[in-house]
Order: structure tokens, then C-alpha cells, then sequence
């Protein structure tokens, strides 16, 4: 059924790839649609919302235009930025709502706060609300993620060591970029104009890869049809959650050599372990082809816990995985079994479930090389056969691994020992 509350549509981007422009044109191009703007800018000024003040008949006098400044709405602002739109909703007849995030804000908890403030997702909310004292939301909800794409740096920020600093949490542009691109319904590959078509082809092959549900629109200076972004109707929390092309290829893996502007995917299975020096070895020195990898792998000497690999671009990513279900007691393996069938299946008599699958996602990707390469990271027999506990691991140790759950970015470390 369709929702008759008020659309909210939110612009996610990495700094300068035209989100604020983005903004503009809509608000110029918005028709009889009258539009409300939330700009998150990290500074003490607002920068991004007087330039939306300046160059739209929009004012930040008057309640349609309303700044975030001093914070990030995908962190300690979470709470003003529900009430920010509460009060949009009471006071004022809107037909739809943009919010406009900073960029370094990462989509996925800001949609969190979005569905669960305005209580449109299955998750219970009341540990959140108690947490932030929120009251839930009426009269809106979370219809369109959009991130704007900066196609003349997509290439060099994915091959960047820049590190970013939201609010204390470190993060490589590659790996925020990725983020922002897998989490998604709406992908705007913007400045086509600064861009030859080969390129454009072959980025928007490398978006597509990554999430292959958003749509994927090319513009130049945010010149988008605004149906396209807002009250689109595309958002939706579970399945936006478990998209990204990483997971999918996880979940139904296909050897994708049908390439499409040099962009193939595999998916890399073993049943031995790591050898934690070879393994750190490959890692500081990565394929460069290699756009995205993700997965679950095994490291010898580490038998109670999986690890989870997040390279994005030139960031590459360890951190715990949870324990292995072979460390479980055997009645909880039981459960595990009874809901996962094909765990048993796949159960080995004496390492369980141990193992290694990642996705590996690259462009003009070298299958044999890379696979061969990962390969000779595995243990020999006479390796085995030796005391594990002997190899050198620069690997970071972690603790309380059935804690963390993937996208809890600050319990993550990064790895120190690549780039
Ligand atoms: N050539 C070209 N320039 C563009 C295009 N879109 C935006 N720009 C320019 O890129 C610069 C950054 O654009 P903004 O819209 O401010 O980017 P932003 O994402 O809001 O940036 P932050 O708020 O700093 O994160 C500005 O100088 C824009 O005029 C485009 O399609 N082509």
C-alpha cells in the first residue's frame, strides 16, 4: 500500500561530488512540490546551508530550511535530526522532505535512525528510543536513499590512502565511498561532463556490481528528474540492508567472467587455514585490481574465532567475525544445525566450520593470479602438520568477538599492518 505520509529522501556523497548542487536543482526544478531541507555540515557554520539559502528562494530564516552544524547526523545528532523533521512535520504542509548529510556521514545509520524513528521497520525500537529519549515519529517516512557519485575522482579515490575523520572514527575514502554505493536506491553518477564514455561505462559497471539494485542515474551539475529521488517509494530497510553485491554473490555465488567493462566478481573458498605471515603479506600488497572484497576467513592459530576481510578501494579491514560454531557447547550447535542445514552438510569432522569465503569484486581483474595468490596463502601439508601457534601473526588480537556485529565501524580496528 502506497504510504500517504510525507517522503523523506536523503543525499549521501563524499565530499564536493555535488550533493549541495544536487539540492539546489531540485529545489529549483521542485514544481508545485513544496519542499523542506535539512543540511548536516560538520563545522560550527553551516557553509553548505548558506549556500543553498543563496542560490535557491529558499531562506534559513524561515522553517524550510534547517541547519545540523557542529556534529554528524550518522552519530551525535542522531536525536536532533528526528526532531529536526518532527517539528517539519507538525508545524508545516510539506510534500516532501530532503536531508542532506555531510560527507562523511555514513547512510546505513542514518536510515537506521530514519526507519526506526519514524518506527517503519520490524526492529523493535524501544532499546533505541529509551537510548536516545525519542518520541517515535508520525506523518513521514524514509522513501529514497540517494548518493551522489563523483565520476572525474571515483577511480582515484578507490586507489586513495586518504583517511577521513568522522568525529573520531577513521575511515579510508575508498571504504566510505563503498559504504555510501552498497547502501542505497538511487546511485547519481555525477560530473559526466569532466568524464570520456569509456570511463563512464566502466564506473557505472563497477557501481552496478556493487549495488546491483539502486538505479543508476547519470547527471551533470545534480541535474536529475526529481521524480527519480523523490517519493520514489524505492527505500526499504531489509532489503536495502542486504543488497550490496558482496552479499549477493555470497549468498548465490557465480563466477562472473561475462565481463561488463572489465568487472568480474569471484568467490574464494578454502577449508585450511591461513598462514597468518603469507596472509599479511598479500594483504600490504594487495592486487590494485581488486575493487571490493569481503567475507569470512580462517587464520591459523586463531581457532575460536572467524575473521571477517572489508577491503574497499586501498582500505583493507580486519575484525572479528564471531566464534566459530565448532567452539560452541554441542546443544547450541544443535539449534545451528536445525536452522542451517547446510552447515551440517558442509560440517568437517574435525575443524567444523571452519573455512575461508570471500567475495572478490575487481576491475581488469586477474582471476588465475588473484586466486593463485590467496592459494599460496594457505597452509602447506608439512605446515599442517606444524605448531601453529609458533607463525608470526601481525594480525590485530581481539576480544569479546560474539559482541560485534558487521557495520559496528568503531569496534572495528584497522588492520596497521596493510598500506
Ligand atoms: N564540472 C562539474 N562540476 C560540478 C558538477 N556538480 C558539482 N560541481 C562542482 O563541484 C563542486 C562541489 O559541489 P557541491 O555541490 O558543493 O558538493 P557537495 O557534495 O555538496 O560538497 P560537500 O558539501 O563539501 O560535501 C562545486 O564547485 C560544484 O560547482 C558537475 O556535474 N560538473
Amino acid at each position: 500500500m502506497e504510504d500517504q505520509t510525507i517522503p523523506v529522501t536523503v543525499l549521501s556523497g563524499t565530499l564536493g561530488a555535488g550533493k549541495t548542487t544536487t539540492l539546489n536543482h531540485l529545489l529549483c526544478e521542485s514544481g508545485d512540490r513544496e519542499l523542506a531541507v535539512l543540511v548536516n555540515d560538520m563545522g560550527e557554520v553551516n557553509v553548505d546551508a548558506d549556500l543553498v539559502a543563496e542560490s535557491s528562494d529558499i531562506s534559513a530564516d524561515e522553517e524550510e530550511l534547517i541547519e545540523l552544524s557542529n556534529g554528524c547526523i550518522c552519530c551525535e545528532l542522531r536525536g536532533d535530526l528526528l526532531d529536526a523533521i518532527g517539528g517539519l512535520t507538525r508545524d508545516q504542509e510539506f510534500d516532501a522532505i530532503i536531508v542532506e548529510s555531510t560527507g562523511v556521514a555514513e547512510p546505513l545509520p542514518v536510515a537506521q535512525t530514519l526507519t526506526l524513528g519514524f518506527d517503519q521497520s520490524d526492529l523493535d525500537p524501544t532499546e533505541f528510543y529509551e537510548e536516545t529519549g525519542i518520541e517515535p515519529l508520525e506523518g513521514c517516512h524514509l522513501d529514497t536513499t540517494v548518493t551522489v557519485v563523483d565520476a572525474h575522482q571515483f577511480n582515484e579515490a578507490m586507489q586513495s590512502d586518504e583517511i577521513l575523520d568522522d568525529d573520531g572514527t577513521k575511515k579510508h575514502l575508498g571504504d566510505l565511498l563503498v559504504e555510501q554505493v552498497e547502501f542505497c536506491d538511487v546511485l547519481l553518477l555525477n560530473k559526466c561532463d569532466l568524464v570520456d564514455e569509456a570511463t563512464l561505462a566502466e564506473i557505472e559497471a563497477t557501481l552496478e556490481t556493487l549495488q546491483p539494485r539502486a538505479e543508476v542515474v547519470r547527471t551533470t551539475h545534480g541535474r536529475v528528474d526529481p521524480d527519480d529521488v523523490i517519493d520514489t517509494g524505492r527505500f526499504d530497510f531489509e532489503e536495502a540492508s542486504r543488497s550490496a553485491g558482496w552479499m549477493q554473490e555470497l549468498q548465490e555465488p557465480h563466477e562472473s567472467a561475462e565481463e561488463e567493462h572489465g568487472v568480474t566478481s569471484f568467490v574464494f573458498e578454502a577449508r585450511r587455514p591461513f598462514h597468518p605471515e603469507r596472509f599479511a603479506d598479500l594483504l600490504d600488497a594487495f592486487p590494485e585490481t581488486v575493487v571490493r572484497s569481503k567475507g569470512h576467513f580462517w587464520l591459523a592459530g586463531r581457532e575460536e574465532m572467524a575473521l571477517m576481510l572489508n577491503v574497499a578501494g586501498r582500505s583493507i579491514r580486519v575484525a572479528p567475525a564471531g566464534n566459530w560454531i565448532a567452539t560452541h557447547p554441542p546443544e547450541e550447535r544443535e539449534e545451528q544445525f536445525e536452522a542451517h542445514p547446510e552447515l551440517e552438510e558442509s560440517w568437517d569432522d574435525e575443524w567444523g566450520d571452519r573455512g575461508t569465503r570471500l567475495v572478490v569484486i575487481g576491475t581488469e581483474m586477474d582471476h588465475e593470479s588473484v586466486r593463485n595468490h590467496l592459494e599460496l596463502c594457505l597452509l602447506t601439508d608439512e605446515e599442517m602438520d606444524a605448531d601453529w601457534a609458533a607463525f608470526d601473526d601481525r594480525f590485530p588480537t581481539f576480544e569479546e568477538p560474539e559482541a560485534v556485529e558487521e557495520g559496528e565501524h568503531d569496534r572495528q580496528e584497522e588492520i596497521g599492518i596493510a598500506n
